[in-house]
């Protein structure tokens, strides 16, 4: 895992790692990236930059992504059924890679090239988390607090077993949830102590506010082992643009 720090802390020695600005004329104005790190236990953990980017640069990003990406909404099946997914989307990948399919879905892989400014997003988050790498992005746009995406984890087998998944955000803060996975002896136990026995235990679930211009990242175990979703919001009143950044095998 690539970092030990405790929730709270500092990173040590924050500097051009951490993306934080110098302070020199002509540089881009950046905040200073606070990580937070919840040990999801077993492996699994969540970092978490609140302020990753400054307000105005994530609107500025904001607008470019939501005027400038092809969104669609396609439809995908789900416990065997067709349903138009509930959030826009749109996928960038280098080329050659495995291909990327999800609930029967198989997105196009569009070129980086074609977006300048995730281009410039890839660069920053490769800046704020040392030793990451990645090589494509899932887009999600929710218009509003209708939109949502439900339980799920990307645990496809392209992604290997302990992939890292940075997530950033603009726009309408969303609520970010993430729960354990049932284990496999609580399914296997049968009758009565099967019933008894609660699936999720109190503790195993968490909460993440995910604000315009933040970054969390997802390492170690935690596809494997945990699910993640942002639950539909009738308060949410604008949209919101989501990106997790993601590193195909090859
Ligand atoms: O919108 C988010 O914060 C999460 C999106 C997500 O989980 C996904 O695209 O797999
Ligand atoms: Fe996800």
């Amino acid at each position: 895992m690539a970092s030990r720090l405790r929730l709270g802390q500092r990173m040590p020695n924050p500097g051009p790692e951490l993306g934080e600005s110098k302070g020199g004329e002509g540089e881009a104005k950046k905040p200073e990236q606070r990580l937070e790190v919840t040990d999801l236990g077993g492996g699994s953990e969540v970092a978490h930059i609140r302020r990753f980017m400054d307000r105005e640069t994530a609107w500025e990003m904001f607008e470019q992504l939501d005027k400038g990406i092809p969104w669609t909404r396609p439809t995908i099946r789900v416990f065997g059924r067709s349903a138009v997914q509930p959030r826009d989307t749109c996928y960038v990948a280098d080329e050659g890679l495995t291909v990327l399919k999800y609930s029967g879905y198989q997105p196009h892989a569009h070129s980086w090239d074609e977006f300048p400014v995730l281009k410039d997003i890839l660069k920053a988050v490769h800046e704020a988390i040392p030793g990451s790498y990645f090589n494509s992005v899932v887009l999600n746009r929710y218009k509003a607090g209708l939109d949502y995406v439900s339980w799920h984890a990307d645990d496809e087998p392209l992604y290997g077993p302990t992939p890292e998944i940075a997530s950033v955000t603009f726009g309408c803060e969303r609520e970010f949830l993430l729960r354990k996975k049932p284990t496999k002896s609580a399914n296997s136990v049968s009758g009565e102590a099967a019933q008894k026995r609660p699936k999720i235990s109190a503790g195993q679930q968490h909460s993440f506010l995910l604000k315009h211009g933040s970054l969390l990242v997802m390492r170690g175990y935690t596809q494997r082992d945990w699910q993640h979703a942002v639950p539909k919001r009738a308060k949410a009143a604008s949209p919101r643009i989501n990106l997790t950044f993601r590193r195909v095998l090859s």
